[in-house]
């Protein structure tokens, strides 16, 4: 069910190689079929290989884009990703309070694949303190569950106990996800009534650049379609699976994940029917 005017929209960094970041959420909406908006927090120098330079923007037009677009259209689920510094984490907490934002995804970021600190160490207890209590979910990998909690994780059992101290942390649902651990991909959706198990097989692949920001990005768009909070997360583990499966080998370094909705190819085989286009 896709409805390319549903208004989406993320709070994030750029990255210049469009792999992860604000680039990669915008292909997620585009790709699941919602309307995509941005509201840039850093822009970081970056491509396949690392990050090479991070400029963050002023607080001040980090609140005003924000102002704007909620004024204008209401986003019917907003992500937040790359937050950078203890002021702009202050800053977007204090605008979104204005407002009446509906589920809201708040993705951790703390540290790139190739290891460049996103997240300044003394933001960590903002990002602990005002955003991850008001998200509707937060996602974060096993590091960052890790650096959130102080938990040591190396099981699906540690998983399972770090997503529950997170959970008393005020968020609705925490999805731990497990790509960082050996064996089969396997996430954990929790909540105060709700555990599910969404595993998928390990692929082999080296280009995994952004697959945290897409399945963010993915769950804020089925949220925003209407799906509820399982189903939501279930397709979108089917959305990065397949991503990751098709990813592809672009620049010299750790390649993006490949964004396309698995009913594409079942329209091309005559179920059109699947795409419904708002009126
Ligand atoms: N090799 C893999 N095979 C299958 N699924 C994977 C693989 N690596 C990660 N995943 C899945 O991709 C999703 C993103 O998980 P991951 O833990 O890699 O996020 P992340 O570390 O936040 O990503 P990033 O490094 O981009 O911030 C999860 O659903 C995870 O289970
Ligand atoms: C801008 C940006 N946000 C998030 C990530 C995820 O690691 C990244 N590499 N770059």
């Amino acid at each position: 069910m896709r409805n390319y005017k549903i208004p989406t929209l993320t709070i994030a960094g750029s990255d210049s190689s469009g792999g992860a970041g604000i680039q990669a959420d915008l292909k997620t909406f585009s790709a699941i079929g919602t309307y995509g908006m941005s509201v840039i927090t850093a822009i970081t120098a970056q491509n396949t290989q690392g990050v090479f330079d991070v400029e963050e923007l002023s607080q001040n037009i980090i609140k005003k884009q924000i102002e704007v677009v909620f004024e204008d259209i209401k986003p019917k689920s907003t992500k937040i990703g790359m937050v950078s510094s203890p002021e702009i984490i202050l800053e977007i907490s204090n605008t979104l309070k204005k407002y009446d934002v509906e589920n809201l995804v708040v993705d951790p970021v703390m540290i790139s694949k190739s290891g460049y600190s996103l997240l300044k160490p003394e933001a960590k207890a903002k990002l602990i303190k005002y955003l991850i209590p008001m998200a509707y979910i937060v996602t974060p990998n096993v590091p960052e569950a890790e650096e959130i909690t102080g938990i040591k994780i190396n099981t699906v059992e540690d998983m399972k106990i770090a997503g529950i101290k997170i959970l008393s942390m005020g968020p609705k649902y925490v999805l731990m996800k497990g790509g960082h651990l050996e064996g089969d991909a396997i996430d954990l959706l929790i909540g105060e009534e709700t555990f599910e198990i969404f595993k998928s097989k390990r692929l082999n692949r080296k280009n995994t650049h952004g697959t945290g920001c897409t399945i963010s990005s993915a769950i804020a768009s089925h949220l925003a379609l209407g799906y509820n909070i399982k189903d939501s997360v279930k397709l979108s583990k089917e959305y990065i699976t397949s991503a990751i499966e098709n990813s592809f080998d672009i620049g010299h370094g750790v390649g993006p994940v490949h964004h396309f909705y698995k009913l594409d190819e079942k329209n091309t085989k005559g179920e059109e029917k699947q795409l419904i286009l708002a009126e």
